[in-house]
């Protein structure tokens, strides 16, 4: 939790053992390199209201026997969860049990590759065999570490990454349930970990059909929170249908994306110049090199800016672009007097992604891990209806809201400028009952010249002003706001801070259902020290808590994530 800090008791699965330990209030986690190192947070106090159970994902193992994976975004997928009830916080983690996570596991070596390391089932298989076992399809079999995000269909919850596949789990227990594939439902060979949700709970995402009857596209799709009445029981997957698509400008280089936008009646995708070439992801395995040197980011080419009608689920014929740049996260987007105004956090290259390659994070970490652009908060505007005869160069945005532009070219072609709003962010956050409409509130980290956020950040778009909270010794990241139940301003809330990019399920204050926790086994009784985490970090069985602590931790459970 952030400033307001919490009060109250953190108790953990470990907590026998180590009562004896002067347990902070609430301890934050943070991965840097492989060596978590435990960051006590403040005191302060836990609004009573703040009940439910915070869900949460990231790379938790980077090393499987003798080998290690090379970056950030490969470690294998730790889920966490946060319970809690007044005014006490309640932990446990577990890997999720992926086939990737149960293969390393049993070959004791990475056998599964990952973003940034490419690794091979079996080492004795001749080159030949593995070309061909390779080579017999253009797009490769992915990995099931679903290590990035959380994703909540109906009322079931998924551990997510951005390739076909997602782990279904048990959001009490955090046990690994069904594998599914994106593609029993929907044609997409990539998705991305940042859904959005309507108000029903209706989950609205992004994929990339790749080379899909001789087209690429990237496909817009909708999983229903609620099955139809005669379909009580079956699974919402199956009522996954294609929203709209967009046709790639490139068969076999389309762009690669973290993540989109959308207001009440639109949907925003940018098509960057952050590319997958998917020529060198079929030959990857047989060159011996990972997906990420299958990516890369084409400085003279153009970010097309697509805006898609939900009435219509056409795109809008104007073609409006902007430079060049990279984006992962969108922070909202909305309309205002027959314009779309988009806010997202930019890049003017890819190297943020290089930057997490462990062997930069590892040594001389200041040297290594200075990114060639800090991540900047801009607004862009894009007018819905284009005067045709519009003067050429005049600026189709007549807004006073904003400074952004839209300049009319000749040819039906829009160019877009936005306005700077802030330098130094990231893992943006809003009050999300603003997603898709007018909004006022950024919470985020603040990310200097380093990966590694030092401070949370509340911004204030229309005043341009903002609120930081850091400490020393602290590493907060991606906050979360959970609103006020009733609350009638935007910003009245809490905003818990988090771990790196991380899934969250805020708490909604109306279910009450009880959960009896089995609590896994704690590790051996060890003073807190970089091994007493490492080994924390070992896979551990589930086991049954004793009674009296397992009777204090009835919380309600109360799961219902937000979007991350
Ligand atoms: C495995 C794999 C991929 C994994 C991408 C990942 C894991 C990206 C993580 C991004 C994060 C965490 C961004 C944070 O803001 C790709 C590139 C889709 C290509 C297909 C194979
Ligand atoms: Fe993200």
């Amino acid at each position: 939790m952030t400033a307001e800090g919490m009060s109250g008791s953190y108790k953990s699965c470990w907590d026998r053992d180590l009562n004896s330990f002067p347990w902070p209030r609430l301890i934050a986690f943070w991965l840097r390199c492989e060596n978590w190192k435990p960051l006590f947070l403040l005191t302060g106090r836990i609004p009573t209201w703040l009940q439910g159970t915070l869900l949460r994902n990231g790379p938790g193992m980077h090393t499987v026997g003798e080998t290690r994976y090379n970056h950030w975004f490969d470690g294998l997928a730790l889920l966490h969860s946060f319970t809690i009830k007044d005014g006490e916080v309640y932990y446990r983690s577990k890997y999720l049990r992926s086939d990737t996570y149960k293969a390393n596991i049993e070959a004791n070596r990475i056998v599964v590759s990952e973003f940034g390391t490419m690794a091979y089932p079996d080492p004795c298989k001749n080159i030949f065999s593995k070309a061909f076992s390779y080579l017999s399809h253009t797009i490769p079999d992915f990995t099931d570490n679903c290590l990035i995000n959380i994703m909540k269909c109906g009322e079931d919850f998924y551990a997510t990454t951005e390739t076909n596949y997602i782990r279904k789990i048990n959001p009490q227990t955090l046990e690994t349930l069904e594998k599914v594939d994106y593609r029993n439902y929907v044609a997409v060979n990539l998705a991305t970990a940042h859904p959005h949700y309507d108000a029903a709970g209706n989950v609205l995402n992004m994929g990339t059909a790749i080379m899909d009857k001789g087209k690429t596209r990237y496909v817009v799709f909708r999983i229903p929170a609620a099955v139809p009445e005669d379909k009580k029981g079956t699974n919402p997957l199956k009522h996954t249908e294609v929203f709209c698509s967009i046709t790639s400008r490139s068969l076999l280089s389309p762009s690669y994306y973290h993540s989109f936008g959308v207001t009440e009646n639109h949907i925003v995708f940018l098509e960057q110049p952050f590319k997958l070439d998917i020529l060198k992801m079929s030959t990857a395995y047989i060159r011996g090199v990972n997906w990420a040197s299958c990516l890369a980011f084409h400085k003279e080419d153009k970010t097309y800016i697509h805006v898609v009608d939900q009435r219509t689920r056409k795109p809008l014929p104007t073609k409006f672009y902007t430079d060049p740049m990279v984006v992962f996260h969108h922070v909202n987007a909305y309309e205002e007097d027959g314009c779309l105004l988009f806010d997202v956090i930019t890049y003017e290259d890819s190297s943020l992604y290089e930057l997490f390659y462990l062997a930069n994070l590892n040594q001389d970490f200041e040297e290594n891990c200075r990114p060639t652009s800090i991540p900047t908060l801009r607004r862009f505007a894009v007018p819905l209806s284009v005067d045709k005869n519009a003067e050429v160069g005049s600026n189709l945005i007549k807004l006073t809201s904003t400074t952004a532009k839209a300049l009319k070219e000749k040819d039906d072609q829009v160019y877009c400028q936005p306005e700077l709003l802030y330098e130094g962010l990231e893992l943006p956050r809003i009050n999300y009952a603003r997603n898709g409409k007018r909004y006022r509130y950024v919470f985020a980290a603040e990310v200097q010249w380093s990966p590694i956020p030092t401070k949370i950040l509340k911004y204030d778009v229309l005043t341009k002003s903002s609120l930081k909270w850091g400490e020393e010794h602290c590493w907060p990241a991606e906050p979360l706001f959970v609103p006020t139940p009733g609350a009638q301003d935007e910003d009245d809330g809490k905003t818990p801070g988090r771990g790196a990019h991380l899934p969250q399920s805020a708490c909604d204050h109306s279910s009450n259902r009880d959960i009896v926790w089995e609590q896994c086994d704690p590790p051996s009784p060890a003073p807190v020290s970089q091994s007493w985490w490492k080994q924390a970090l070992k896979p551990r069985s589930v086991g049954v808590q004793s009674s009296e602590f397992k009777e204090s931790l009835k919380a309600p459970s109360l799961l219902t994530p937000t979007v991350s």
